[in-house]
């Protein structure tokens, strides 16, 4: 049984196609990181798998149960932006409260529970509207898991959070699924924080799903790898592929090779062999975040593409980076 199956999911808000036909599949245990630009579509999918925005078309179903339009399943947990909070009461009686409109039995304790996993035992007494941003997105943590919800929808969940507070909330992420089997569905820019955690990743674009990757096609894709540039590219490739028939060779835009699974000194052999003369040979090590600025913007609008394509300059003058291109 998957935990989140979407047929055709469409938002439209007047002629802006927010979500476009979404066909998304997320199987029971996974960590599905769900990424793009802004304002590329993922809070609106998060918003109407949790009933607070109605579909203006498609299908929705939660751990196998078919969802009507606007509503969700009381076994899904959520964080999304701006956690409906009463700020005049403390942190504990706004998780007392969420548990017992859940019917959780002994309501306050769990509450106490909950706030103690998140790591908010010591501000559980004091009034919401003293809490700092961490605080308050600790809080929306608790709400989003004091009914122990069997799938987890989480957006921005590090968002205002310092690094032992990251760390804890991503360690708590790990934990619910490897312990009680929960299933996340996250959206962050944080692609560090997602890189160690998730299990697979699907890009969203102005609407759409364009890829769909798991850990080890991102592992494999940012795998260190070898840069050629040389005279007669072309005639450069075939001889490698023809010499290393064990290594993955590609050609990049500016006419450089980018060659997986073989050494530069095996590439330096082949090509000195056949007379062709090397302008570069170096090793590199494409990181997630270029990886995935790529996918996120490769057919974006013209205004998109130009941003990205400043930013890949940039970065690839810092560090001798590589194209956008996934093998
Ligand atoms: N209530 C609304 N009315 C009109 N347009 C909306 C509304 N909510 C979202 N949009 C538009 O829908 C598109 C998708 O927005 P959404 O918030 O889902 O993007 P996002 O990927 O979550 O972005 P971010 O990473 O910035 O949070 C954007 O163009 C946004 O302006």
């Amino acid at each position: 049984m998957n935990a989140i199956e979407t047929v055709g999911l469409t938002k439209a808000f007047g002629e802006k196609h927010a979500v476009d036909a979404l066909d998304l599949t997320v199987k029971r245990g996974e960590i599905y990181g769900f990424v793009g630009r802004n304002g590329a579509g993922k809070s609106t999918v998060m918003k109407m798998l949790a009933g607070l925005v109605l579909p203006t078309s498609g299908e929705i179903a939660l751990l196998g149960e078919h969802q009507k339009p606007g509503c969700t399943s009381r076994r899904m947990g959520a964080l999304i932006e701006e956690p409906g909070v009463l700020r005049s009461l403390t942190g504990l009686e706004n998780v007392a409260c969420r548990a017992m409109s859940l019917g959780v039995v002994d309501a306050e304790r769990v509450a106490a529970e909950t706030l103690q996993e998140v790591g908010l035992a010591d501000a559980a007494h004091k009034r919401v509207k003293s809490y700092s941003l961490g605080m308050k997105q600790r809080l929306g943590l608790a709400l989003a898991l004091v009914g122990s919800p069997d799938l987890l929808l989480l957006d921005e969940p590090f968002n205002g959070l310092d690094p032992q507070g990251v760390r804890s909330v991503r360690d708590l992420i790990v934990s619910l699924v490897r312990d009680r089997g929960v299933t996340v569905f996250v959206s962050s820019h944080v692609l560090d924080q997602l890189e160690r955690m998730v299990t697979r990743y699907g890009v969203v674009r102005e609407g759409r799903l364009v890829k769909e990757l798991s850990t080890e096609e991102v592992e494999q894709a940012c795998a260190d790898h070898v840069l050629i540039r040389c005279a007669a590219p072309q005639f450069a490739l075939s001889v490698l592929q023809d010499a290393l028939p064990e290594g993955r060779f590609v050609m990049l835009e500016d006419d450089a090779i980018r060659a997986q699974n073989i050494t530069s000194e095996e590439a330096g052999r082949a090509l000195a062999g056949s007379g062709i003369v090397i302008s570069e040979l170096s090793v590199s090590h494409r990181d997630i975040e270029e990886l995935f600025i790529g996918l996120m913007g490769e057919e974006g609008s013209a205004e998109s593409q130009k941003a990205n394509g400043a930013l890949l300059k940039r970065r690839r003058a810092e560090k001798g980076g590589w194209s956008p291109c996934l093998a």
